[in-house]
């Protein structure tokens, strides 16, 4: 069928887009440099929002009075003085084909805004796809960033890739707080433990984190990132997780008004000191039923809850089984920026269970509940 397959090489032919983002001096700039030094083969662009503070050697510069840099893997440079949407039309513009678009957000508090620039303008909707949201934290620093910074829990709830960088800088006991930590706020993105951002590219772009045929094939990640076996970690201790992650799904996390998280006492173990999760209050809520929900409630009440709570709501994704269809619909959001559609069918005997995650502030988890189940039948 023609619009099989023109739908089909749509999607293959959008350039993936990676949103970066991460606290001063988390890892960056290292980062990129990786990126745009490296010979990998791929042609990728990389957008920051001043050349200066890339810091790469100007060798490496071809023509250093434009906008747009190629580097001398093939990978172009390019900076954020002009608006996002112009640089990218100038990108699209090039003959040279694009494996994957970067954009850096340092000075910018919020990830948000560059995150919607993909769903919201078509003509940059037409050429690009947003892939993933990665934020880089630094091991060492995050448990006292987390008491000053609110940007910090903020970034890790928007996550959909974490790298968890300096890991080289803390022992291992550290580096498991440390992920608790980034567990606390966002149970949900896939986690790598890093040193200096040594990861395989292929781990933070070309994700579809974003695309929503493929929250399909990550699902038994949706609810269980704890559990991926892709994760780097240097040994196992997958079982504390599992056993923290029954708590976070069955539940939520529990934070009184003081922003800091509750835990259960049997979970002693695989919980840091209260003192040290500072989360800013931002913590996830995570909803399931096996009973279908009716769609004519639950649309309206998801629409009407982003409308009215976006600013609070950092993330949402969730797969839902509607009575009288066949096929799942799935749904991901960014503040009161969603987008969602029918899926694939219901296997025969899969079990329709409907799932969905909220990562942000002020939720109030009883309520959601409530008001979620009202959706049911
Ligand atoms: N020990 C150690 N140092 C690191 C690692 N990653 C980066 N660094 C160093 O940390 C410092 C800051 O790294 P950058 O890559 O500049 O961080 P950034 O996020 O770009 O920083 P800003 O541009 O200030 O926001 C540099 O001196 C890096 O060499 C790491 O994994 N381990």
């Amino acid at each position: 069928m023609p619009h099989v397959r023109r739908r089909r090489r749509n999607t293959l032919d959008k350039i993936p887009v990676t949103v970066l983002t991460g606290y001063l001096g988390a890892g960056k700039t290292t980062l990129l440099n990786r990126i745009l030094s490296e010979p990998h083969g791929r042609t990728y662009a990389v957008i920051v929002n001043e050349f200066g503070e890339i810091g790469i050697d100007n060798d490496l510069v071809v023509a250093a009075d434009e906008e747009i840099f190629e580097m001398n893997n093939g990978c172009v440079c390019c900076t954020v003085r002009g608006d996002l949407i112009r640089i990218i039309d100038g990108l699209l513009k090039r003959r040279r084909r694009l494996d994957a678009i970067l954009v850096e957000t340092t000075g910018l508090a919020r990830p948000a805004p560059v995150a919607q620039t993909f769903f919201t303008d078509d003509a940059v909707r037409a050429k690009t796809r947003l892939d993933s949201i990665v934020t880089i934290v630094d091991a060492h620093h995050l448990p006292r960033g987390l008491e000053h910074s609110s940007e910090i829990p903020e970034q890790i709830a928007f996550a959909d890739v974490v790298l968890l960088n300096k890991s080289d800088l803390v022992d291992a006991a550290g580096l498991g707080r440390a992920e608790q930590l980034v567990r606390a706020i966002n149970p949900y993105a896939r986690l790598h433990r890093t040193s200096h951002c040594e990861v395989d590219l292929a781990a933070i772009l070309d994700r579809r984190a974003f695309d929503l045929d493929r929250i399909l094939t990550l699902e038994p990640d949706f609810l269980t990132a704890a559990a991926d076996p892709e994760h780097e970690h240097e040994h196992d201790h997958g079982h504390e997780h599992e056993h923290e992650h029954e708590h976070e799904h069955e539940h939520h996390h529990e934070h009184g008004d003081d922003g800091h998280a509750h835990h259960h006492e049997d979970d002693a173990e695989a919980t840091p000191p209260a003192a040290a999760l500072h989360t800013d209050g931002i913590l996830s809520v995570a909803l399931s039923t096996d009973q279908l929900v009716n769609p004519d409630r639950f649309v309206p009440w998801v629409e009407t809850l982003l409308a009215e709570q976006g600013g609070d709501i950092l993330r949402s994704k969730g797969i839902l089984a509607f009575t009288g269809e066949d096929r799942r619909f799935v749904f991901q959001g960014v503040h009161m920026i969603i987008d969602g559609n029918l899926q694939r069918p219901w296997a025969d005997g899969e079990p329709r269970r409907s799932r969905l995650v909220f990562i942000g502030r002020n939720l109030d988890a009883a309520r959601l509940r409530r008001e979620f189940e009202a959706c049911i039948g």
